[in-house]
């Protein structure tokens, strides 16, 4: 049953239980993710006040320099997961699958802390979560996570920003819990959510546009061509540098996201990672009526084979990852190439 407008995440997380018993176990994680979540966001919310979050620390798995409110976010968010049925989880944060409770059902991966690069500036930031069942392998530690992510049993984003947001699915569509700071509970803002399949803005780091291959400089350039290319209307460009940003975005004014693959050195399969980021945001999309694909591929299709593997990400409107797609497939709407690249100009290589 449909819950009302500002009926809270604990009533929610009732009704799916109600709806489908089996999801038991995968509403008492989601609880105890939403409260640390809670936690975390008293954290970001008191700012600089809080001290130096963003000071450097150790290398990360990705080798990425963590931040202090990574650290502070990944403790706060396993100690929550070791009170849950979870068995294990596989964390940015932690180079390993960490073994909570073993005989749990279920397996959990985590970005603690998403947009990390915002954090000294104070800006927004976030975490994603993916829940999935364990799959017992003695020869495999990393068994549970290399199933596809169709098997996510639920999925879900926070975002510390202005608000604080809880994005979920169950499987039975996607909605927005915002944060009540007067009573600790998130409350059902937006319920069911519809994608529109076509919108005029796209999200990507053009910065890094001389190191794309060649269909996705072409879709990009026939975006900044707007009414004057083959795709015949002007197009708008937002990023925040917060994956879970974008995506809010995405869910509530349609468009579209992309991190693809580049010429980086290690960045073939682009910056994201497919257990923590791109597999629940794609599940996410996907119950909201949107689509996420690598730029061809159904993500959710994906299979990892190492728990901190990358996977490129094109996701939002249908109608423009399809159109991504018709770019790689050579499909893509007639026109002469723009003037913005191969000669002079914004988009020069
Ligand atoms: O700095 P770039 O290359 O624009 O990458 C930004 C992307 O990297 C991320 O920050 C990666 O996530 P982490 O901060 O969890 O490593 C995404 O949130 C964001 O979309
Ligand atoms: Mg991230
Ligand atoms: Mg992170």
């Amino acid at each position: 049953m449909t819950q009302p407008i500002g009926s809270s995440l604990a009533d929610h997380l009732s009704a799916e239980v109600a709806r489908d018993a089996r999801l038991a176990d995968t509403a008492a994680t989601v609880a105890a993710i939403a409260e640390a979540a809670i936690d975390v966001s008293e954290v970001v919310g008191r700012g600089y006040l809080a001290g130096d979050l963003g000071a450097q620390g150790e290398q990360n798995s990705d080798g990425d320099v963590q931040k202090a409110l990574d650290v502070i976010a990944h403790k706060r968010f396993t100690q929550a997961l070791q009170a849950a049925p979870v068995a294990e989880v596989a964390s940015e944060e932690a180079e390993d699958v960490m073994v909570l409770n073993p005989g749990a059902p279920l397996a959990v991966a985590i970005d603690p802390l998403d947009g990390s690069s915002n954090i000294a500036v104070g800006m927004v930031v976030g975490t994603i979560f993916g829940i999935r069942p364990v799959v017992s392998d003695p020869s495999d530690p990393n068994a549970s996570f290399k199933t596809p992510g169709t098997t996510q049993t639920g999925a879900g984003f926070v975002v510390y920003g202005p608000a604080t947001t809880f994005v979920l699915t169950l499987g039975n569509g996607t909605r927005i819990f915002t944060l009540d700071r007067s009573t600790k509970t998130f409350r059902l803002t937006h319920d069911a959510i519809t994608v529109v399949p076509s919108a005029n803005e796209y999200a990507i780091n053009s910065s890094n546009g001389r190191h794309w291959d060649t269909p996705i400089r072409a879709f990009i350039e026939d975006c900044l061509r707007g009414s004057e290319g083959p795709r015949d209307r002007d197009f708008n460009m937002r990023w925040t540098a917060a994956l879970v940003a974008d995506a809010q975005r995405v869910l509530i004014r349609g468009g579209v996201f992309l991190y693809p693959g580049d010429n980086r050195k290690g960045y073939a399969q682009g910056r994201l990672r497919l257990l923590y980021e791109t597999a629940p945001i794609a599940f996410l999309m996907e119950q909201a009526g949107a689509a996420a694909t690598d730029g061809q591929s159904r993500i959710l299709d994906i299979v990892a084979t190492k728990i901190h593997e990358r996977s490129p990400l094109v996701f939002g409107s249908v109608d423009e990852v399809e159109c991504v797609a018709k770019y790689y497939e050579g499909r893509q709407p007639a026109a002469g190439r723009s003037p913005l690249f191969g000669q002079r100009g914004l988009m020069r290589s």
